[in-house]
């Protein structure tokens, strides 16, 4: 039997204050947590939306070290760019803290101590990482090596990201310190563990039994998680950068980062509801919802459940974590390290305006079900095709239409024939499928259903003909226009929590205030009578320049890292005098140069070589406009063996040097020499 809740809390993963947000962390959870939140407001749900940013742990120290600044001015600056911009995008969160609010301190620390007064620790020295040449143990990402599970060179020290496995520091093979590349020693030291073994009845209990409605990739991910059986779990760090473990003798020590994490749920929930934030967390008819990406499941399903349970006092666990699968950008992996990414207050800098454009582009091409990929081509053209041609249009149209016969004023409808009935049956089933996609979390597929509602807008324009209707039947044209002029009302109400800014702007033309969701589907949201604003572009075409641009900045990315990457080849072997002697070189002056047909790489030259015309072949079409080289001087080999390539008989080799990224330099001489000149 479906259970009744009276509210709602949503918590939104706490994106980790290293780095601004990108659209991965958009896919994955703050858009579809805001289309959430704001369809249950709506709806006329009790509603809180949470979120803060994640401020401790050691990726923090490390950028810091680098930078020479404190972890506090880094998660400064992150923290501010990381608020700005969701701010801009329209995430409406209630609030946006910080896990380094007094607030949160407080509440980790008070939740940790209750767990250590009740025994729910266990305390245990073991030998750890340590790196003398910094003083200090390593964990987590201070420390990289090769994964035991799949092999991967470079998994870090609490997880590998090749394979998902979350690892110790010491499960690595062949560890090496990230802080100075040493090999750490073995010393000893006294952590606090939870032991997770414990509740792992409890927690089969409660997703295995209960929860089978969960999206297949979340149950599937705890199933094996339980199968494989749980460990303890150390749930502090010798670390300065944290909240301090609030026990006796335990100096130098904080919080592990994903201990104090989830808590900031809480914190953020009590700066929020002083007074009534308890509700929201242990009244058993709130309904929690944790919105997070893949990579968070094991913290949402197992850990932080345990320690929920460890520390009773009714508080609730999640109704339904909604995990969605990876974004990539490009067919890459986004990754903040790469700067491989598309950052959501650099977009917002080169689209101004097009807040709705970037959420309905992350929606449509959601990672819900298996990893997706975001290409800018696929951007342009949802936007041009979809955006301004379909819906665009049709509220353009619309309103224009409007103006045109009555002067702007909504015409009362008379009565309707089939086809307006046939409409409004088609916008009821529409929203029906919606909400029902909605409550399931299918935001793709709810995002169709209400673009169904402009298609259904722009074909019925196209077989109601209101502008040949006008010329014989103006009480016709009138019904025709009152209803096209619902529809706009329609997508104002159930684009409002995918797109807000548009909805806005179609609420001010068509003059409509308060809105909820129960209005959706009706044919009277617009009184006959009203006057409509002046049709303003709801959305509008995105030129191939803007597209170009961004491809190339991404590409200047990649180039950068492969240079940055790069080492020299060690030297070859040596090779006695004469043998090199044996290559006869020659500069030669191009003659002719042009493509292969059909051959993408290849460039055909004949050159004078001083002694007659040879034809050469060379693989470097990619780098030069064949008519660029036609008359410089190159050096080639002249004493190679023909070689047919492309049917073309190649007379030696053209030399040139490869940069890392692969970009072929042609060879030659830096003052001009006579062609046939020996190269020694
Ligand atoms: N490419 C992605 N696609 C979908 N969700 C993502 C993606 N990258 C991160 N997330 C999710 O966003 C939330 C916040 O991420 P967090 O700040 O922890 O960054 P992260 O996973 O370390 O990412 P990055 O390494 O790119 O900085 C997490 O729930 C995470 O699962
Ligand atoms: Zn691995």
């Amino acid at each position: 039997m479906e259970k009744k809740f009276k509210r709602t809390l949503i918590t939104t993963a706490l994106p980790y204050a290293n780095g601004p947000v990108h659209i991965g962390h958009l896919a994955g959870v703050y858009v579809p947590a805001d289309i959430y939140a704001r369809y249950l407001r709506l709806c006329g749900k009790d509603v809180v939306l949470v979120g803060g940013s994640d401020e401790h742990g050691v990726p923090i120290t490390i950028k810091a070290r680098r930078e020479g600044v404190t972890p506090q001015d880094i998660v400064d600056r992150y923290h501010k760019i990381i608020k700005d911009s969701f701010e801009e995008l329209g995430i409406s969160f209630d609030v946006y803290s910080r896990t380094t609010s007094d607030t949160h301190s407080a509440t980790a620390s008070e939740f940790f101590r209750r767990l250590y007064d009740k025994g729910e620790f266990i305390e245990n020295t073991s030998m750890q990482l340590y790196d003398e040449e910094a003083g200090q143990f390593l964990a987590d990402r201070y420390v990289v090596g090769k994964c035991p599970h799949c092999g991967n060179e470079r998994a870090y020290g609490d997880q590998c990201e090749a394979c998902g496995t979350s690892l110790n520091a010491t499960d690595l093979i062949e560890p090496k310190s990230a802080i100075t590349g040493s090999v750490p020693v073995m010393r000893e030291t006294k952590h606090w563990y939870l032991p997770l073994d414990k509740w792992e009845p409890a927690l089969r209990e409660w997703i295995l039994e209960g929860h089978k409605e969960w999206k297949t990739n979340v149950y599937g991910q705890c199933k094996s998680w339980l199968d494989m059986g749980l460990q303890p779990r150390a749930v502090s760090r010798d670390l300065d950068w944290g909240i301090p473990v609030p026990v006796e003798g335990a100096e130098g020590k904080v919080l592990y980062v994903w201990f104090d994490a989830p808590i900031g749920y809480i914190s953020n929930t009590k700066e929020l509801l002083p007074d009534t934030w308890a509700t929201y967390w242990k009244d058993p008819e709130t309904r929690i919802i944790n919105f997070i990406g893949k990579d968070n499941i094991v913290f949402h399903c197992i850990v932080f459940p345990a320690m929920l349970m460890a520390y009773g006092d009714g508080f609730q666990l999640p109704d339904n974590v909604p995990a969605n699968e990876f974004l990539n950008l490009e067919g890459d992996k986004i990754s903040t390290s790469r700067n491989w990414a598309v950052w959501l207050h650099e977009y917002l800098v080169d689209f101004p305006g097009k807040q709705d454009v970037l959420r309905y582009v992350l929606t449509a091409n959601a990672p819900e079900t298996k990893d997706n990929d975001f290409t800018w081509r696929d951007f342009q053209a949802r936007n041009n095709s979809e955006l301004v041609a379909i819906l665009g249009n049709f509220v353009n149209r619309a309103v224009v239409l409007t103006h045109k016969y009555f002067n702007g004023e909504v015409p009362a409808a008379g009565e309707y024939q089939p086809i307006d009935n046939d409409a409004f049956a088609e916008l009821k089933s529409i929203k029906s499928s919606l909400s029902d996609n909605l409550d399931n979390f299918h935001f793709r597929e709810a995002l169709k259903d209400a673009m169904n509602i402009a298609r259904l807008g722009n074909k019925y324009l196209q077989e109601t003909e209101p502008w040949k209707v006008a010329k014989s039947d103006m009480a016709r044209t009138a019904t025709i226009l009152n209803v096209a002029a619902q529809m706009c009302a329609n997508i104002a109400v159930a684009f409002e929590p995918f797109m807000p800014f548009m909805s806005k702007k179609l609420r001010g033309m068509l003059g409509m205030n308060e809105i909820n969701w129960d209005e959706l589907g009706r044919n009277d949201l617009i009184p006959a009578g009203r006057h409509l604003g002046e049709a303003e572009l709801l959305f509008d075409k995105i030129e191939d320049a803007a597209i170009e641009a961004q491809i190339k900045r991404l590409e200047d990315n990649k180039r950068q890292n492969m240079i940055d990457a790069w080492t020299v080849a060690p030297q070859a072997e040596d090779v006695d005098f004469d043998t090199f002697m044996k290559a006869d070189l020659r500069v030669g002056t191009v003659l002719e140069c042009k493509k292969v047909p059909k051959a993408d790489k290849l460039l055909q030259f004949l050159i004078d070589d001083g002694m007659s015309k040879r034809t050469i072949v060379s693989g470097i079409a990619k780098y030069y406009e064949p008519e660029d080289l036609v008359g410089k001087q190159v050096c080639f080999i002249a004493n190679l063996p023909p070689r047919k390539l492309r049917g073309i008989v190649s007379q030696g080799m053209i030399l040139s040097a490869e940069n890392p990224d692969g970009r072929l330099v042609v060879m030659g001489p830096t003052a001009p020499v006579v062609p046939g000149a020996q190269v020694k």
